[in-house]
């Protein structure tokens, strides 16, 4: 692709949205600069030139935006939850009215298709409604204890202060998945995004303030070195909780370090979905789904299908059926007309996707569609299908966050759910089946925290999101997602 018709941002006025975002650090509910006065560049994946310039956090900025964060927090709690809620529900009201320039803004930093950013806008947007809702219904319980010898009232309190840490890969949702609980159970929050994006989280800060949002109760800490910012504030007693979305590593990390103030953690961590297609499947709908696990956000989902485990009588029909859907797939600048796939966050993500393939075809997969990295400029991997891969084999243990369905064959359903199960992760699980029973004991044996049956998009606001095993701890979203932000209390009376 040529650099011209790489610039040419065609959809929207980027630099006007660029220009209207606020580029310092997010404390006391405005704009400011880093303490050091050093910021760092953000870039466009699809051309690598610089977008802009943002302040740049140290541990100095981490313990201002706490001092701030600190002083605000009683009052806050004691915000009546109408308030909080009505406040919630005016940032979601600017974030609607504002989804176009959000969704370009996202696509310019993350580099991936605009349609996908606009479907983010809309699933990260509802967080802050479902949330709206949710904080004017936190009850409690009260009852006779057994013994007849007194009464037992359960209530629910805010942790205190808490410090979210986001991922890149969606710059909107994975914020207002952690900020609307917790803003809504009436705590204050730190937020340090990741270096590729954070002028989404930004432009959200700014929306919360213009929606009344009280100064100290959010802020944002963008910056060249994540674990500056957050070991200066995890090792301050006045942190009481730690939500991370990433992966399994730095969440091990992250874990060991809230482990010293046994704070509070919620940690959404790495995957490797399984995706099955039985024999009674029906294979256009499964293709259909197949694709989206795979290709939302271009590949670069926690949830997105890693595997295809496909039963032995319709795996050719279900391969190239597939293969022709992704060979339909126009790659190009995200915010290009007409593009579904654009490029990925950064050199680092496309060069261990190619190395993945590479490797995966030396160990005897056969590429049916892509496999080759395009030479020019921009993070650019093409949509990919390999087939003949050994369910075993290393391509199906590592997170890929690409654009790559690596299928494999199973014959009996128990050698499938085998292979599925195979994986220290367990965040999401799909398959495809027409027979209920099936439904019902595949579902009941696929070891995550969350599974698709007969759809390929499982994320809901109202629902509660999260793994086992390796893939994390807690849960976001649904009426369980604010419980992460509130301490029980449990008062005896006689
Ligand atoms: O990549 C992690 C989050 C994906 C989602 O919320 O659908």
């Amino acid at each position: 692709m040529s650099s011209s018709e790489a610039d040419s941002k065609d959809v929207l006025d980027p630099q006007a949205i660029l220009d209207g975002v606020p580029t310092g650090l997010w404390i006391d509910g405005r704009s400011t600069p880093a303490a050091s006065g050093k910021t760092f560049e953000v870039f466009d994946p699809a051309t690598e030139e610089v977008l802009t310039s943002v302040a740049d956090a140290g541990a100095d900025d981490a313990i201002a935006a706490l001092d701030s964060a600190a002083g605000a927090a009683d009052d806050w709690a004691a915000t009546p939850a109408r308030e909080r809620s009505e406040i919630l529900r005016r940032t979601f009201e600017l974030l609607t009215d504002r989804a176009d320039d959000i969704a370009m803004l996202m696509t310019l930093e993350l580099g991936r298709a605009l349609p996908d950013s606009r479907a983010e806008t809309k699933y990260g947007n509802e967080f802050l409604r479902w949330f709206a809702e949710e904080a004017v219904r936190i009850g409690g319980r009260f009852t006779q204890a057994p013994a007849g010898n007194g009464r037992i009232l359960v209530t629910h309190q805010p942790v205190g202060p808490c410090l979210a840490i986001t991922p890149w890969n969606f710059p909107l949702a994975m914020g207002t998945r952690k900020i609307a609980p917790a803003l809504a159970a009436g705590n204050v929050m730190l937020v340090k995004p990741a270096g590729e994006t954070p002028l989404t989280m930004l432009a959200l800060a700014e929306a919360f303030a213009e929606a009344g949002l009280p100064p100290g109760v959010l802020s944002v800490l963008p910056t060249s070195s994540s674990s500056t910012v957050s070991s200066a504030l995890i090792s301050d007693d006045r942190i009481k909780k730690i939500s991370f979305t990433g992966s399994t590593p730095v969440g091990r990390t992250l874990l060991g370090q809230a482990a010293e103030r046994v704070q509070r953690t919620s940690m959404e961590l790495g995957g490797n979905a399984p995706f099955l297609v039985f024999d009674d499947a029906d294979v256009d709908a499964a293709v259909e789904g197949a694709y989206l696990a795979k290709m939302r956000n271009g590949g670069e989902a926690c949830t997105a299908a890693n595997r295809f485990l496909v039963q032995s009588g319709i795996v050719e029909e279900f391969t190239a059926k597939l293969t022709e859907k992704m060979s339909q797939v126009v790659m190009g600048p995200g915010y290009r007309d007409g593009v579904t796939l654009g490029p990925l966050v950064n050199a680092k993500q496309r060069d261990k996707v190619a190395e993945l393939v590479e490797q995966a075809v030396s160990d005897g997969a056969r590429v049916r569609l892509g496999g080759e990295r395009p030479e020019g400029r921009g993070f650019f991997y093409p949509a990919t299908v390999l087939d003949d891969v050994d369910p075993y084999a290393p391509i199906t243990r590592e997170e890929i966050f690409g654009p790559v369905a690596v299928i494999s064959t199973f014959d009996a359903e128990d050698d499938g759910i085998a292979a599925a199960n195979s994986t220290e992760y367990g965040l999401a699980s799909y398959f495809y089946s027409r027979d209920l029973e099936r439904c019902m004991r595949v579902a009941s044996r696929l070891e995550s925290g969350m599974v698709g049956v007969n759809r390929g998009v499982i994320s809901d606001a109202a629902a509660p999101f999260g793994g086992i095993k390796q893939s994390g701890i807690g849960r976001e979203g649904g009426t369980e997602g604010i419980d992460e932000y509130l301490n029980v209390k449990y008062i005896a009376l006689t």
